[in-house]
């Protein structure tokens, strides 16, 4: 089978890139296969800055193909925030327990029309030799005021989908993999795949 590397140690994200692979007929390696690859400093000042450092330095690493994502969720309320800080948006220790409850703090008060948010996702394709790629997706909805759901990961529970009248996390993993910010992503880059991994 063919294979692909997603340059991620989110085990959340690498789930969903399994299911959406799948029925390219592609095997998923993540980061947690690569236990000697260090962590990677995400300093990149926009999403697509941040997977194009994560999907080359790993790219030049096993000089392969990798794909990697930068996502996140853009609150409006907040300017924007937690954006490119979502992971570690109450500390260091990247707990979306605690990234929730700061944003519930912080939209507390706030009416629900103006509780709009989108979650972003962008993906780079590295290839060794190549441009890098990026394209990215978006998925719109609102901030609820409590959580709900247990499916997903990250912000999941606490962002409801427009398009679904349900909570993120109360969408089972088939029906998030086709609306979220990823699979729109990922069908942008889709069709770049057959020419890339020709070889394989
Ligand atoms: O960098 P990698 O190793 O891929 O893993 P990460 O968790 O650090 O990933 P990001 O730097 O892209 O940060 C994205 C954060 O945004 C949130 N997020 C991204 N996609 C999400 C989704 O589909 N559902 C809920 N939250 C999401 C979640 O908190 C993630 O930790
Ligand atoms: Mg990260």
């Amino acid at each position: 089978m063919k294979e692909v590397i997603i340059a991620t140690k989110n085990s959340g994200k690498a789930k969903e890139f399994v299911r959406m692979f799948e029925p390219h007929g592609f095997q998923v390696k993540t980061l947690l296969d690569y236990e000697e690859i260090e962590d990677i400093e995400e300093n990149g000042t926009t999403f697509e800055e941040n997977a194009i450092i994560k999907a080359e330095t790993v790219s030049k690493q096993l000089n392969r193909a990798v794909i990697a994502d930068d996502s996140g969720l853009v609150i409006d309320a907040l300017d924007g925030k937690p954006g490119v800080y979502s992971a570690r948006y109450a500390g260091e220790q990247k707990s979306d327990e605690d990234n929730m409850t700061k944003v519930l703090r912080e939209l507390n008060g706030v009416e629900p029309s103006k509780r709009t948010a989108r979650f972003y996702c962008a993906l780079a394709l590295a290839v060794p030799g190549q441009d890098t790629v990026t394209v990215h997706g978006t998925c719109e909805g609102v901030i609820l005021d409590e959580k709900r759901g247990t499916h997903g990961f990250g912000y999941d529970p606490i962002f409801f989908v427009k398009e679904k009248n349900k909570a993120m996390a109360e969408l089972l993993p088939e029906e998030k993999s086709k609306i979220s910010h990823r699979a729109v992503a990922l069908s942008h880059l889709a069709k770049l795949l057959p020419e890339v991994f020709k070889g394989e």
